[in-house]
């Protein structure tokens, strides 16, 4: 129910106003394409056109389709109103009956029309798709920059407060691949804005795939496990500038980097309880190593947040600047490392985190099991339902 809760409220957030939406422009098209008719064989190219969609459109889109197909192939809606408690049925069942008397031939054009308005939009943002070599301005979610040494990639959604989503899940993974083969001496990750991250975007809990909230976790955790193997493979220094807060996975990540400047006003919170959710990121393993199994277990069970000073005093954070002064000094010491022979500072790495490589990737398999299980708990459910109704924030 939770969940469906969840695909509720996403569609409704999307589209506050979904019955003027869904209806409204359906109506005004019906009314200027009397002389446009979309055969039958229009209408079934379009239903296999949706299957080979390259993106999710969205629960609005995909609510208007529902609507529409049912629309054409049934007519007016006739079934009862589902409870109130069905929450996916009624979303349905609203968006099917705001279509009222629509014609069968209108909704099928209407279909057909919105179909391909998808499958232009849909391909073209999927230019940049992983897989071709993207210049920095061909990220979404990130700005990539290389100079002076040194591959800078910055979290790039301040508006949410650099919350991952998948796509930027994705888009990490390519920049690390691509900044392990150029032909910086160092890497950098950081945060635009006021906050480094606030950690997993919430909202990817909300787009249900067709197999259910159980292909939803298995997904997660397939993702999961490749997003952190990144970091535990990644052959040069890594270097996190934490300008602001971190929440969940951006912290956990910190242990897997080779050093971490903090600015002051940074702050570091894996609320995984209150989430009902478990560690990820192989903290672990890493944190207890790092700070004692004590104050791990303060931060990963009990969800306490450290101020950068504390993280610093607990081995998480290698060193703390007054925010005035963090990008000039920091900027200043990477640079300063970037002149180091490189081949060197990859041995080095090697050297020193390699013995522990294989027992990382199992700690990281063991982790996004756990975290698999986690996702389909109330507890967990009961969570994100929560911040998405903004009944709650951390
Ligand atoms: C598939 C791999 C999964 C790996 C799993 C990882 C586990 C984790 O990372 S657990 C941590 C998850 N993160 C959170 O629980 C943080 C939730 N966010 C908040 O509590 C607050 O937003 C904040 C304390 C970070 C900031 O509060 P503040 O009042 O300053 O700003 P807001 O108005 O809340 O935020 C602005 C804007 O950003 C959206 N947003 C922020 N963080 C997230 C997030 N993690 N997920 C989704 N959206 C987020 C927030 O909703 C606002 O959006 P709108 O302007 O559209 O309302």
């Amino acid at each position: 129910v939770a969940m469906a809760y969840l695909a509720w409220r996403l569609a409704q957030r999307w589209c506050p106003s979904s019955l003027q939406v869904i209806s409204f422009p359906v109506v005004q098209l019906h009314l200027n394409r009397t002389a446009m008719r979309a055969s039958q064989k229009d209408f079934e190219n379009a239903m296999n056109q949706v299957k080979l969609l390259k993106k999710d459109p969205g629960n609005e889109a995909k609510l208007k389709l529902y609507a529409l197909y049912k629309q054409a192939t049934e007519g007016p809606c006739n079934m009862p109103k589902p409870g109130v408690f069905d929450l996916i049925n009624k979303a349905k069942w609203d968006a099917w009956n705001a279509l009222g008397s629509l014609p069968k031939e209108t909704a099928r054009q209407n279909y057909v029309d919105l179909v391909s308005s998808l499958s232009s939009s849909l391909e073209s943002s999927s230019q940049v798709e992983p897989g071709t070599d993207r210049k920095s301005t061909g990220y979404e979610t990130l700005m990539v920059t290389s100079e002076d040494g040194i591959t800078k990639i910055m979290l790039n959604r301040p508006t949410k407060k650099n919350a991952l989503n998948v796509e930027m899940y994705h888009e990490i993974m390519h920049a690390l691949k691509a900044a392990s083969k150029d032909d910086s001496a160092i890497t950098v990750l950081t945060g635009n804005g006021d906050y480094y991250s606030s950690g997993n975007d919430l909202t990817n809990f909300t787009d249900i795939p067709p197999g259910g909230v159980e292909e939803k976790a298995k997904n997660g955790a397939i993702l999961l496990r490749e997003f952190v193997g990144c970091f535990i493979d990644f052959p040069k220094p890594l270097i996190a500038v934490v300008n602001g807060p971190a929440v969940g996975i951006s912290v956990t990540l910190l242990g897997l980097f080779d050093a971490v400047y903090a600015s002051d006003r940074a702050t570091f919170h894996t609320p995984f309880s209150h989430l009902g959710q478990s560690p990820e990121g192989c903290s672990s393993y890493t944190f207890p190593k790092i700070m004692s199994p004590a104050k791990a277990i303060e931060m990963l069970v009990f969800g306490k947040k450290l101020t950068a000073g504390e993280a610093c005093a607990q081995g998480l954070v290698t060193e703390v600047f007054p925010d005035s002064t963090f990008q000039k000094e920091v900027w200043t010491r990477l640079k300063a490392f970037a002149k180091l022979p490189p081949n060197a500072m990859r041995i080095s790495k090697e050297i020193i985190r390699n013995r522990e490589k294989e027992k990382l990737h199992a700690v990281n398999a063991e982790e996004c099991s756990v975290l698999q299980g986690r996702w389909l708990s109330d507890e967990c459910m009961n969570a994100v339902v929560n911040f998405l109704s903004r009944k709650s924030k951390l």
